[in-house]
């Protein structure tokens, strides 16, 4: 489907707030430019003040915002200075950076070693062959991640995407069963600052041009407009390609508020990730169960022996927690199935957030990713006073 909306569409903000500091991937500061985030105006605190305790702070309020300790006493009012937003023209609002103290706890973790995934006993030697996963458990420490997981919840922008699919002569129509939102651009084009712009805001001078030929490539060259990643996903980013030795293009993150929101059996091998794609997969909030099981096992009693199979025989279940990463390489996405099926009772009781990390090679990969994971629904924000997701604007 093709998209005739102007950018303006897209950013109907106007911009007049001085910033207090820039965030690190900012240019020096001239022209105003970011609006005020009610509620978030944050006094710059005298450097003493600065360190530890604003992390412990931090995610404190964290852990009793998203549900997983019960608040205390209330904690003092404790001022943190709050960097530069990322905004674009393509966001519908501005997206915070993390505070300063997440922000370093995040460039401290060490790099952990990860553990090979393994098919359930019995399977046959191919299946093994076939499976190049690891997992890190975890990769950020649990009341870090609990801290991330809040503050994504809270200041990205979801869609509930709904779209038709044709299977011979019928139409139906798929409500994705979870939130979603995407960040990124194909390796085709690269993201650079607008030469001469007056903009202070790095991310509201972003443009992106060919790879190769260095020219500007316009929006309007993709079905939706694609959106540079902010800079509190490209925190998560330094950080997972630094632990992978992997590169990254693009941030897929998807938000179960509860046990109903899941996604079925699939393998993201399309096409434009290339034949053997990497993507790493970071789970933050609540611990949901996540599976694999070999293309070949998902044929009902197939094999040479035929043998009655019992129901999750041939599954590898593993009840990721706040923080644990899988990495999935190899033949993982061309002969294994992955899942994150829906859970009753206390595994469904809280809301997680996944983020997958992915390198998109061509055109195509940036079209589908901004169909099914923003698509042309309304904004969904996350409110913490209804302690649930609520429409925020109706996209133009
Ligand atoms: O939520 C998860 O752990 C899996 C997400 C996933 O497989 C996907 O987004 O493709
Ligand atoms: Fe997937």
């Amino acid at each position: 489907m093709s998209n005739k909306r102007t950018l303006n569409d897209f950013f109907p903000l106007s911009l007049s707030t001085p910033l207090a500091k820039r965030s690190r991937s900012s240019p020096p500061p001239s022209a105003a430019t970011d609006p005020p985030i009610p509620g978030r105006a944050f006094a710059r605190p005298s450097a003493d003040e600065e360190g530890d305790s604003d992390l412990t702070l931090a995610i404190t309020l964290s852990l009793q915002e998203s549900g997983f300790v019960a608040p205390s006493t209330p904690p003092a009012e404790k001022p943190e200075e709050q960097p530069v937003p990322s905004t674009h023209l393509s966001y519908p609002h501005s997206i915070p950076a993390f505070p300063r103290s997440l922000e370093l706890a995040l460039e401290g973790i060490p790099a952990k070693p990860s553990t090979a995934l393994k098919p359930p006993e019995g399977s046959p030697e191919s299946h093994r062959a076939d499976l190049d996963a690891h997992y890190y458990r975890p990769l950020i420490p649990r009341a870090t991640s609990l801290a991330v997981f809040t503050f994504l919840r809270r200041e990205l922008p979801f869609y509930r995407v709904n779209y038709d699919i044709k299977r011979g002569p019928n139409i139906t129509r798929i409500n994705t069963p979870r939130y979603t939102t995407v960040f990124g651009v194909d390796d085709t084009c690269v993201w650079r600052p607008a030469a001469e712009s007056s903009s202070p805001s790095f991310h509201s001078q972003q443009i992106f041009t060919k790879c190769g030929t260095g020219n500007v490539v316009s929006p309007s060259a993709f079905e939706r407009p694609p959106r540079p990643i902010p800079d509190c996903l490209l925190t998560l980013k330094a950080h997972v390609e630094r632990v992978t030795q992997e590169t990254y293009n693009f941030i897929l993150v998807n938000y179960y508020a509860n046990g109903n929101d899941s996604i079925s059996y699939h393998s993201d091998d399309e096409r434009f990730l290339g034949e053997l794609p990497a993507i790493a997969s970071l789970s933050l909030g609540g611990v949901r169960d996540f599976c694999l099981k070999h293309k070949d096992s998902a044929k009902p009693n197939s094999g040479p022996d035929k043998v009655k199979k019992k129901p999750g025989e041939d599954v590898i279940k593993i009840p990721l927690e706040s923080g644990d990463m899988v990495m999935m390489k190899g033949r993982t996405q061309s002969r294994w199935l992955h899942a994150l099926p829906k859970r009753k009772g206390d595994m469904g009781s809280k809301g997680r957030i996944n983020i997958t990390f992915r390198k998109a090679m061509v055109k195509e990969g940036t079209n589908n990713y901004y169909r099914y994971n923003v698509g042309d629904g309304p904004v969904w924000r996350w409110d913490e006073q209804k302690k649930d997701m609520v429409i925020w604007r109706v996209s133009a």
